[in-house]
């Protein structure tokens, strides 16, 4: 179970909660409640982190903001799909239940009149054996269309369970995705670091993170309006999917316009080089209007690399990979400073 608290202690989250909810802009919907109180609980580290780094650009949460946090930390598959996948589980397991149940009483009737043929039997008249021959071959003949009843609706359930399962896996994958960029969204990108992190690289290697920045991306909102934005952070996922493409590695929105790329197993050379391709490409491409063909908006990235030390959490790796964009910031944007 997610929550364990007793009444009193959640009597105090809820208050806390409140005053959380008073504070900022959106609605008090029961998915507001929850990333609150998942918060003030202390419940959820990762939603807390999240929240730490979203009011540093945001000081009042829409709902938009509360929506993303939610879907981000907290719901696991979507509601509908969760529901949608449970009704037609349960609708193949009530199938083959009857299926089987069926199956069961005409074997049961066919062994109570094997019990009364064998009285028939005993008597050995030749009119009744006759007769008996034949309600034995209609009850076999039954019992054969119920068992072979019985195997198609198993073979179909088994068809449609199998189908549910990669329906799952599908819901899966996609919470962890942003919809917009196509990457894994934060709580994807909290999944692979945690993995990432806990296995050792091997000799000479280390396990590299790249956070990647949009530099003025405030002006592209205000000068081009949000939807522009949107583009924008489409294209720089286009650009991460393009570029990325070790096996093992990973790429993901880390929140807003910053992104961030997993580099399991790697050397700090090559995610410099990676990093500084990312940089390049980003600072080559074209936004044009879809019409004209016009080039509307360029963009340049800046970029922070750490390499994983032996023992190092997750929080820390992210601190100083943040730590070294920062300073990319710092020193005029458009550039990759290691960490
Ligand atoms: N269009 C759009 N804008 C977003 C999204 N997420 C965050 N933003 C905006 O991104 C902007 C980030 O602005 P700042 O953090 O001030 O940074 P910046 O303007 O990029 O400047 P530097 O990072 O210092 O180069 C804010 O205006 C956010 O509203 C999104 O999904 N779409």
């Amino acid at each position: 179970m997610r929550y364990r608290e007793r009444k009193d202690q959640s009597a105090e989250l809820l208050r806390l909660a409140l005053a959380e909810m008073g504070r900022h802009d959106a609605a008090f919907t029961p998915i507001c409640f929850t990333v609150w109180y998942e918060h003030v609980g202390g419940i959820n580290p990762r939603l807390s982190q999240a929240i730490a780094h979203q009011l540093t650009v945001e000081k009042r949460f829409s709902d938009e903001t509360v929506e993303r946090l939610h879907r981000e930390h907290i719901a696991e598959i979507d509601g509908q799909t969760a529901e949608r996948i449970s009704d037609q589980f349960q609708r193949v397991m009530k199938n083959m239940g009857d299926a089987a149940h069926a199956t069961g009483e005409t074997a049961e009737r066919f062994g109570d009149e094997l019990g009364s043929f064998g009285g028939a039997l005993v008597a050995q008249d030749p009119a009744a054996l006759a007769s008996l021959l034949a309600a034995i071959q209609a009850g076999t003949e039954r019992m054969k269309a119920s068992a072979l009843a019985l195997k198609a609706e198993v073979v179909r359930g088994q068809r449609e369970i199998e189908s549910l399962r990669a329906d799952l896996e599908r819901a899966r994958v996609d919470a962890t995705l942003c919809p917009l960029s196509r990457v894994l969204n934060r709580k994807g990108f909290d999944q692979r670091l945690d993995a990432m992190l806990a296995a050792a690289p091997s000799s000479g290697r280390t396990h590299g993170l790249i956070m990647v920045d949009i530099d003025h991306f405030k002006q592209v909102n205000d000068r081009h309006g949000h939807l522009m934005g949107d583009r924008v952070i489409q294209a720089l996922g286009e650009v991460l999917r393009a570029s990325v493409t070790q096996p093992e590695a990973a790429c993901a929105r880390y929140g807003g316009e910053e992104f961030a790329v997993l580099l399991p197993n790697t050397t700090a050379g090559e995610c410099l080089q990676l990093a500084e391709s990312l940089r390049a490409r980003t600072k080559a491409m074209k936004v044009r209007n879809r019409t004209t063909n016009e080039v509307l908006l360029t963009v340049t990235v800046s970029a922070g690399v750490a390499c994983s030390r032996s023992g190092e959490d997750p929080s820390a790796l992210v601190a100083r990979a943040d730590a070294a964009l920062y300073r990319s910031k710092q020193d005029g944007r458009d550039r990759v400073t290691a960490g």
